[in-house]
This record gives structure tokens, C-alpha cells and sequence, in this order.
């Protein structure tokens, strides 16, 4: 059943280890299905690089066991939650991304500062409040601090990036973190200047609309 959502959400909790935005079995991945309202999410606590796609596991949208031999991620409720906010998303993906972490651990959301935040994330990285793993709460934090941003830092935790499908939350995840590295960086030699509001929106328009080949 999904193998073709089973298999992308495999192939980027693949990759998150393969950018360093987790270790061992950190974060985790989900992908909706259009037509079914399926999820495709990883197990708890297991480590990606020895999955296959059988082994992810697919729920119903209140998170009922559909087809799956393992317990689903801790952060299942989590992710229903944000899928039932926000009808227009495919892919939600939790990451440990160690720079886009140590402002979460500031609790600092991080300025747009490069055309890479723009382009990805549509601007400033907002910071969510903390709540701890497994109860829920990480869902209603993420949805009272997201507004129309692909990511959003968790409180002295980590981040949650989202998109109209697994690869595209894949993106937002992996170019969070390289705007939060650079802005780190430039942070080490003076003061980062934010992009004006209106140059964003124009960067993030490229993204949405014209970039790459439009398949
Ligand atoms: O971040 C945390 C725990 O702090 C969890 O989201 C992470 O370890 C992944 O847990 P799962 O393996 O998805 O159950």
C-alpha cells in the first residue's frame, strides 16, 4: 500500500542523516497521501539507513494503524495535528539540524537575512514555544507559531520544516539549516542585515512559481 509515499518518505529521513540534520534515529518523517488522507511515517526509534519501505509505517488521519509492523514516531499526534491545521501540506519532517538548533536553544527566531531563508522558507525562522516529546503539544505550538512559513524552530528542541509534499519539506529542512549556518557565520563578524520584507517576497514568488523545470 503507498509504496511510492513509503518510498519518499524513506528516501529524505535518508537523506536528513546524509546532511547531518539528525543522528542515529533522530527526527522523523511524514508524508499525506492526496487521495486517501493516509500517512506515510517513520517507526520510533529506528535508525533509517537499515529501513525498507515496508517498514514504514501508514495510519489514517485520527493516527488508527493501517498497515505497519512497528509502533509509529513519538511525534505521530504532532504531525496529524499540523496535517488537520493545514490542509494545503503533503510532508512534515522533524529535525535535530544542529545550527537552526542552537537558536532554538536561545530561544531566537533567526532574521532573513540571505535569499536562501527567503527562497525556502519564506522569510524569518519563527520559534515555537516548548513542549515536551510525545504528548501532542508540539503540533499546537508549531501551528500557533508557523503562520505561512515552510519551517519552524521548536524550543530547546529542534525544527519542524513542512511542504506541499515530502520533498518539498525536505528542502525547506535542508536549506533551514544552511541559512542558519551562514546566518551563525555572519553573526561571528558583525551585525547580518535583514533582506527587505518586499525583496523577500519577490525571492520567495521565484521559488514557488519559477524555479527549476516545473515538472
Ligand atoms: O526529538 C525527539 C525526542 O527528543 C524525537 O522526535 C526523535 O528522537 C524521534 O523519535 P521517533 O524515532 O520518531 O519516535
Amino acid at each position: 500500500m503507498l509504496e511510492e509515499l513509503r518510498k519518499e518518505v524513506l528516501e529524505a529521513a535518508v537523506q536528513l542523516v546524509r546532511y547531518g540534520l539528525v543522528t542515529l534515529t533522530g527526527g522523523n518523517v511524514s508524508g499525506r497521501d492526496k487521495k486517501s488522507g493516509y500517512i506515510a511515517i517513520t517507526p520510533s526509534g529506528m535508525e533509517y539507513e537499515k529501513l525498507s519501505t515496508e517498514d514504514i509505517v501508514i495510519v489514517d488521519s485520527k493516527g488508527n494503524m493501517i498497515e505497519g509492523k512497528w509502533k509509529a514516531s513519538v511525534d505521530l499526534k504532532d504531525h496529524l495535528y499540523i496535517y488537520i491545521n493545514k490542509p494545503n501540506l503533503y510532508g512534515i519532517i522533524h529535525t535535530h539540524s544542529p545550527y537552526a538548533c542552537s537558536f532554538a536553544m536561545l530561544h531566537q527566531e533567526i532574521p532573513c537575512c540571505s535569499t536562501t531563508l527567503a527562497n525556502e522558507v519564506g522569510g524569518s525562522v519563527p520559534i515555537s514555544k516548548y513542549s515536551p516529546v510525545g504528548e501532542g503539544g508540539i503540533g499546537s505550538a508549531v501551528i500557533e507559531a508557523i503562520g505561512d512559513k515552510n519551517a519552524c524552530l521548536l524550543a530547546n528542541h529542534g525544527v519542524i520544516a513542512v511542504g506541499i509534499s515530502v520533498r518539498h519539506a525536505l528542502v525547506a529542512a535542508v536549506m533551514l539549516e544552511d541559512g542558519a549556518k551562514v546566518y551563525h557565520l555572519a553573526k561571528c563578524k558583525g551585525n547580518p542585515i535583514p533582506l527587505d520584507p518586499s525583496e523577500i517576497e519577490k525571492a520567495r514568488n521565484v521559488f514557488l512559481y519559477e524555479y527549476g523545470q516545473n515538472d
